[in-house]
């Protein structure tokens, strides 16, 4: 088996290069994953400075649309490319936006993927919704083909049905948000649901959910910040009250041993946030949660 890391040093607002996928892979996850005896192909990081825009003037709220979309269209060429060749992409954010990306991959290699996104923010604000105009707060509304279509975005297909993703880790969801997933009766498992149920039942509540014969290949992607902040400070957006160390490692183990994952995403590590100490913390943490995605814990399956 073969992974395909993909290093996406990119980040959103304050758009610029985000050294996180570079820590990652620094850090040694190309070995740690080769110890689990997985193939690693890393053909570098892709470089965004070459995606060079010539002016990007916000649209209506949205900020840097053409970089994002020019980057985020790069990012499921690449992703669906290593899909289809029976590939685990493992992408390393940088932006959650990046998402729209790989996620189009994935669904371009596998049309009946499911998608289960742990987050703290549900990231599905329309061009209407948004307050920001960042567009890591948007990926899904994108995926799901919501809102009025942003003519720079109309390479992204709306590839993804409501009933084929669930949530995670909410805790930090905007009013136009709540009003998005209830009118797609989309399931999402709040912070408050895991305290009430626990992990173990929230992880099987949420594969029911959309995975419920286990016939569906699983998408994780997976943003740091649904974690709690003193596990991993050093991400754009944190928000308190989030899953501990176990619960995080506890989801992508699950995962793993249902045998369907087919592409993981590791997003928003931005070490330019925190001192060396919280950088290097949530560096260590984002390469345990991919080793454990990707079969570290299990003694066997
Ligand atoms: C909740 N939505 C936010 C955050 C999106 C985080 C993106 B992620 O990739 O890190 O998950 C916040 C919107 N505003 C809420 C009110 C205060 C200012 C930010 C947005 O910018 O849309
Ligand atoms: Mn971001
Ligand atoms: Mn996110
Ligand atoms: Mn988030």
């Amino acid at each position: 088996k073969t992974a395909a890391i993909v290093g996406c040093p990119f980040r959103c607002p304050r758009v610029g290069v985000d050294q996180g996928p570079i820590h990652l892979v620094e850090a040694g996850l190309v070995d740690q994953l080769t110890e689990l005896g997985w193939k690693v192909n890393f053909d570098g990081h892709h470089q965004f400075e070459e995606v060079n825009v010539a002016a990007d003037p916000p649209i209506g709220k949205l900020k840097n649309p053409r970089l994002v979309s020019k980057v985020t269209e790069a990012v499921a060429k690449v992703v669906g490319g290593h899909a289809k060749k029976g590939e685990l992409p493992v992408t390393l954010g940088g932006d959650h936006s990046l998402a729209m990306g790989t996620i189009s991959g994935t669904l371009d290699a596998h049309p009946d993927a499911c998608v289960i996104w742990i987050d703290a923010h549900a990231d599905i604000n329309t061009a209407e919704t948004t307050d920001s105009g960042n567009i890591h707060g948007m990926p899904v509304s994108f995926l799901l083909g919501l809102g009025s279509p942003v003519p720079e975005f109309s390479w992204v297909k709306p590839a993804l049905k409501p009933e084929r993703l669930v949530y995670i880790g909410l805790r930090d969801i905007d009013a136009g948000e709540k009003r998005i997933l209830k009118e797609n009766n989309i399931k999402a498992f709040s912070m408050h649901e895991v305290d009430k149920y626990g992990i173990g039942r929230v992880v099987e509540m949420a594969l029911d959910h959309v995975n419920p014969k286990r016939a569906y290949p699983i998408h994780l992607s997976f943003d740091v910040d649904a974690l709690d902040p003193s596990v991993a400070p050093s991400t754009g957006t944190p928000v308190r009250g989030g899953l501990t160390f176990r619960e995080g490692h506890y989801i992508c183990e699950a995962i793993w041993e249902t045998g369907l994952l087919v592409a993981l995403d590791l997003m928003e590590v931005n070490p330019s946030l925190a001192d060396a100490a919280s950088v290097q913390q949530t560096v260590t943490v984002g390469c345990s949660l991919v080793r454990a995605a990707l079969g570290k814990q299990l003694v066997r399956r």
